[in-house]
């Protein structure tokens, strides 16, 4: 069997992270992992952690460490034989360790974007919330205005993509993620890629999978939640 590969993918809100995974899990074969979309499933479902959770996300607050990672690692345990990439988590120090003992990643991508970048972005995104599709009326418009391309039902705004809390969740990801990425860094694991398009950074990324990974002709990988 061909070796597994575990990657995680960083960045601050609106970094396109999503938008990379998808590309990645396409071109790559990899399932996506979106953390925000399990922890949504979970809130949807009413599990326990679900609604635990949810009374983080209403006050606008990150899901403790240990509910996080009582949601995920026992699903990842269960992706022994699938090559993934991780979007959202790990977003703690502590998380991060409690991932480590789970698996060996194999890479870890960073985006670093400027702010007034992630401030444009994220002021036009748009979210079919049942799939966690995203669009950008610029960069990538649904077909009907407002409308999800696949179910047809309507595209939502986020309150806290609004440039008003952007600042705020700008400086707690940074916070948050300076000794993640220090970690990954002294492993030796840790690809950070700059820039104001993704359709520029995508090229190095896909040529340093790659040397990595082999490409596969899956086509059609969707954006999957954990299983
Ligand atoms: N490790 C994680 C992952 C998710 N969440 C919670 C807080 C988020 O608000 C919510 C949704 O996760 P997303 O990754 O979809 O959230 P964002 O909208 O914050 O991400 P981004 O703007 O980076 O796409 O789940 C969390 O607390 N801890
Ligand atoms: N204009 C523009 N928008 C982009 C680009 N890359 C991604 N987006 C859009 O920016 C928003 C944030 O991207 P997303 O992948 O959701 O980022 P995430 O928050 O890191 O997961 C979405 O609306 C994307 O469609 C880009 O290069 N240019």
């Amino acid at each position: 069997m061909a070796k597994l590969f575990r990657a995680v993918i960083m960045g601050p809100p609106g970094s396109g992270k999503g938008t990379i995974s998808e590309r990645i899990a396409q071109r790559f074969g990899l399932t996506h992992l979106s953390s925000g979309d399990f922890v949504r499933e979970n809130i949807a479902a009413n599990t326990d952690a679900g609604v635990l959770a949810k009374t983080y996300i209403e006050r606008g607050l990150l899901v403790p460490d240990h509910v996080m990672t009582r949601l995920l690692l026992p699903r990842l345990e269960e992706m022994t034989r699938h090559s993934w990439l991780m979007d959202g988590f790990p977003r703690t120090l502590a998380q991060a360790k409690a991932l480590n003992s789970t698996c060996d990643l194999d890479l870890v991508i960073s985006l670093n974007i400027p702010y007034e970048t992630l401030k444009d972005r994220l002021s036009d995104r748009w979210i079919h919330p049942a799939s966690g599709r995203v669009y950008n009326m610029g960069f990538n418009p649904p077909r009907v205005q407002g409308r999800d391309d696949i179910s047809g039902e309507p595209l939502i705004h986020h309150d806290d993509d609004k440039p008003e809390a952007l600042v705020a969740r700008l400086r707690q990801y940074k916070d948050l993620a300076k000794p993640i990425i220090n970690l990954y860094k002294s492993k030796g694991i840790l690809h950070t890629f700059s820039g104001t398009d993704t359709d520029r950074i995508w090229p190095y990324i896909n040529s340093l999978l790659s040397t990595k990974i082999p490409s596969t002709s899956q086509t059609d990988t969707q954006r999957i939640p954990m299983p």
